[in-house]
């Protein structure tokens, strides 16, 4: 059986070290790099890395992304902080390189793809949606990308079912009490040692409410998610956007 040859980016963080087992365990692929902060990304080109993964922190991973497509290696990318412009970046670096496939995933944990899916499905009819995210309290950004990513779905919904903002009657209140808006969708994030990830999608309309709540409880909840993005991404050129590409939902 050929291997396919991996490496990972952020391979002593919370994340990436499980990814490291994950890809140490599975008999089809072949851990090839293993590199984090302060380490040569040319440990990847050594090692003759196929498809790496990412997960490192949104201030590099652009940095990363560059060099990969550059050398021509598929990557899968977990790592936070991605909007327009970002993914923009990188449609525009693979751009004359027809064989080569990058994933960026704000979320790789199945329940939280599905959430995702849901609240896109819900919001047309709801007069009103808000995302609480909730996360430990050693993650470096907020929102979190997966609520980022929820709100902005949930703003296209609603633009393309003709809704306007919900009713809301503040006049008064301190900075930050309604959240900060994406796309004009409000967003809370909640940060407490205990939690690992978590995320509320809150839907109001006259006398009833739903809410859609996905939880992450362990890290290896993401594990599946990433290893069959790295399966899938030789035969799968272009930038995709989202782990349900895979999923056939
Ligand atoms: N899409 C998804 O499903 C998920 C995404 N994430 C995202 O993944 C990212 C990482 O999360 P998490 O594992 O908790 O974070 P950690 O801080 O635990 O891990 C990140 C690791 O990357 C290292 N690192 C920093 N800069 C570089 C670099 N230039 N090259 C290689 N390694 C580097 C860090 O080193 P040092 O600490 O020394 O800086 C650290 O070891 C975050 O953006 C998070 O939001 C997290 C979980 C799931
Ligand atoms: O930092 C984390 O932990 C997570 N980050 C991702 C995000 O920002 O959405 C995915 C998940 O929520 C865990």
């Amino acid at each position: 059986m050929t291997k396919i040859r991996v490496g990972v980016l952020g391979a002593r963080g919370r994340v990436g070290s499980q990814v490291v087992g994950a890809v140490e365990a599975a008999a089809d692929l072949d851990l090839v790099a293993a590199v984090d902060a302060g380490d040569a990304l040319e440990e990847l080109t050594a090692g003759k890395a196929e498809v790496v993964v990412d997960f490192t922190h949104p201030d590099v991973v652009m940095d990363n992304l560059r060099f990969l497509t550059g050398n021509g290696i598929h990557a899968v990318v977990g790592t936070s902080g991605f909007d327009q412009d970002r993914l923009d970046t990188v449609a525009g670096w693979l751009e004359g390189r027809p064989e080569l496939g990058v994933l960026i995933a704000p979320n790789f944990a199945l329940g939280a793809v599905l959430a995702m899916r849901f609240a896109q499905q819900a919001a047309r009819f709801y007069e009103s949606a808000e995302v609480v995210e909730l996360h430990h309290n050693r993650k470096a950004d907020a929102p979190s990308g997966t609520a980022a990513h929820t709100a902005r779905l949930i703003a296209q919904a609603r633009a393309e079912a003709g809704l306007g903002p919900g009713p809301d009657a503040t006049t008064s209140e301190l900075d930050g009490a309604r959240g900060a808006e994406v796309d004009g969708v409000r967003v809370h994030s909640v940060r407490l040692p205990g939690l690992v990830a978590h995320e509320e999608i809150l839907f109001g309309a006259e006398g009833e409410t739903l809410t859609i709540r996905h939880d992450s409880m362990d890290r290896s909840s993401f594990l599946p998610g990433v290893l069959l993005a790295v399966r899938s991404l030789a035969g799968r050129p272009g930038l995709t956007v989202g782990l349900e590409h895979l999923l056939d939902l």
